[in-house]
């Protein structure tokens, strides 16, 4: 690895270190309270209401938490979520809580059900992250499967966190994806 390379996955450890650290002086219940307003605010985006095709994320205990608005918004536009297939990320409509099992490797809840296939369909995706920057750059867990994925998609790409998440400079390697726009609060 060139030294510049090792340098940037050095900060990147070093963030999301202290991301950990800040994350946990707050309570399960009140990071559901502070998502309550992110997501709020991302009702009100443009790209969000015109939307038909929506790639969200099914939250895990530190992220912006998006459950309920998985279930509500499913009512009303097609929402696709990402379940893990070795390295890369399969695409599956979310057809209610009943319908998921366990992913691979973090046992996150997936969809059952057969893989999406139209990507050129999905027009928003609600990418989560470790932290952002006022450039609209983004860093995640490091195992960079949406870069991968983002690569190849054309849809509008929304950042959502925390404030304390937006930092004013995030580390960027060649691979790194910027968001269209950044949710938080
Ligand atoms: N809710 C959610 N779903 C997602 C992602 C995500 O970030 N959030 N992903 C985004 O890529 C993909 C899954 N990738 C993941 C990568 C690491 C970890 C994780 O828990 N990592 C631990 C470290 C454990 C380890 O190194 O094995 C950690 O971050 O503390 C979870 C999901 C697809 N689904
Ligand atoms: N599209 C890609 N193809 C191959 N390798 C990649 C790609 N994107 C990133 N990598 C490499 O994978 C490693 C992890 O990448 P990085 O730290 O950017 O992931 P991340 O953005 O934090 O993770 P994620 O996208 O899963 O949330 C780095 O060594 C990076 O160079």
């Amino acid at each position: 690895m060139s030294e510049l390379k090792q340098n940037i996955e050095q900060e990147k450890g070093r963030i999301r270190k202290e991301m950990r650290a800040i994350k946990q002086n707050y309570s399960f219940e009140q990071k559901k309270e502070l998502s309550l307003s992110i997501l709020k605010s991302l009702e009100q985006l443009p790209e969000f209401i015109q939307a038909k095709t929506v790639m969200l994320y099914w939250s895990i205990k530190d992220e912006v938490h998006t459950h309920d608005f998985i279930c509500k918004w499913a009512k009303e536009k097609r929402v696709i979520l990402p379940c893990v297939i070795g390295e890369t990320l399969d695409l599956k409509v979310f057809e209610g809580i009943d319908n998921m099992v366990k992913g691979e490797n973090y046992g996150i809840p997936e969809p059952k059900g057969p893989v999406f296939m139209k990507e050129d369909e999905i027009d928003l995706i609600l990418v989560p992250g470790i932290a952002f920057d006022s450039e609209k750059n983004r860093m995640g867990r490091g195992k960079a499967y949406y870069d991968r994925l983002l690569q190849s998609l054309s849809a509008f790409k929304v950042g959502i966190c925390f404030d304390f998440q937006v930092l004013d400079h995030v580390p960027i390697d060649e691979h790194d994806i910027k968001m269209d726009e950044i949710v938080f609060h």
